[in-house]
């Protein structure tokens, strides 16, 4: 995949392909082009070359709503809820993808749009279980604190039910206790059948949650492989450090306290 602002190179030649059950984090220094790809991969962007295929289907450059439909989830670097709606609705609200209610039934609240609408909020109650929202339901999703609408936020990806989900930076502005709780969350979405890909600067997080990484400089690919590969690839130590003969040591440290 290629993107290219103006004579920016934002992202490169990057390649990388995830099945259902896979980890897989795309790691780099600030600037690297993960976000870009990100925008490239679920239509915010399109792509100035190469291609992105879902299940064998090309969904390069369809728009951001026709490729959300089609099974491809995110989150944003920046918390994207809608602040005045309830917890419940805004995790509603990406159902609506996919439940396609005819909108008479809506407009005239027939018994069969009470029992879609029943089962919807059912829905949306079983994923805010499953990300362990503690914050009151029905509350304006604004009012919640940072971490709580973080969790809704997944849980809104979530219920979209999607092939391939996409989680930026989902630890960050965390606390310890709430990153540790992440770290099992997303060991859990690991055993959906989703393909899960994190974009991360939590060193300590990607190392532990990650079956594959990829490590992006300058908007290049330089590494592709598991955290101990890529732990102790040159290419990956000189991207962070600056220069290569450093101790590896030196480096895991670095890496994993960012
Ligand atoms: N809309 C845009 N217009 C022009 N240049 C852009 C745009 N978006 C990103 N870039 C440039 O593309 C490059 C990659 O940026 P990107 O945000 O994808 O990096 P990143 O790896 O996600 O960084 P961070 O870790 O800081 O979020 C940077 O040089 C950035 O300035």
């Amino acid at each position: 995949m290629h993107l290219e602002f103006g004579g920016v190179k934002a992202v490169d030649g990057l390649t990388f392909a995830v099945n259902e059950g896979d980890i897989l984090s795309v790691i780099g220094p600030n600037g690297a082009g993960k976000t870009s790809a990100f925008n490239c991969i679920t239509g915010f962007y399109k792509p100035t070359g190469g291609s992105v295929k879902l299940q064998g289907d090309d969904i390069t450059g369809l728009r951001p709503s026709a490729i959300a439909s089609r099974g491809v989830s995110r989150t944003f670097q920046n918390l994207r809820l809608f602040g005045e709606l309830t917890v419940l609705d805004n995790v509603r609200a990406g159902m609506h993808v996919r439940l396609r209610q005819n909108a008479l039934d809506a407009l005239l609240h027939t018994p069969r749009f009470r029992r879609s609408e029943r089962e919807a909020t059912d829905e949306a109650n079983r994923w805010l279980d499953f990300v362990g929202l503690r914050g009151d339901r029905d509350a304006a999703a604004r009012n919640l604190p940072y971490g709580e609408q973080r969790r809704v936020e997944i849980a809104r990806a979530l219920a979209r039910g999607p092939k391939l989900l996409l989680l930026d930076e989902p630890a960050a502005g965390l606390n310890h206790g709430e990153k540790v709780e992440l770290l099992d969350l997303l060991h859990r979405i690991g055993e959906l059948d989703v393909a899960l890909v994190l974009i991360e600067h939590d060193m300590g997080l990607v190392m532990q949650v990650s079956r594959r990484i990829v490590v992006l400089n300058f908007g290049r690919e330089i590494a592709d492989g598991t955290p101990e590969e890529v732990r102790r690839d040159p290419a990956v130590l000189e991207a962070y450090l600056g220069k290569e003969d450093d101790a590896d040591d030196a480096t895991t440290k670095e890496m994993s306290h960012e």
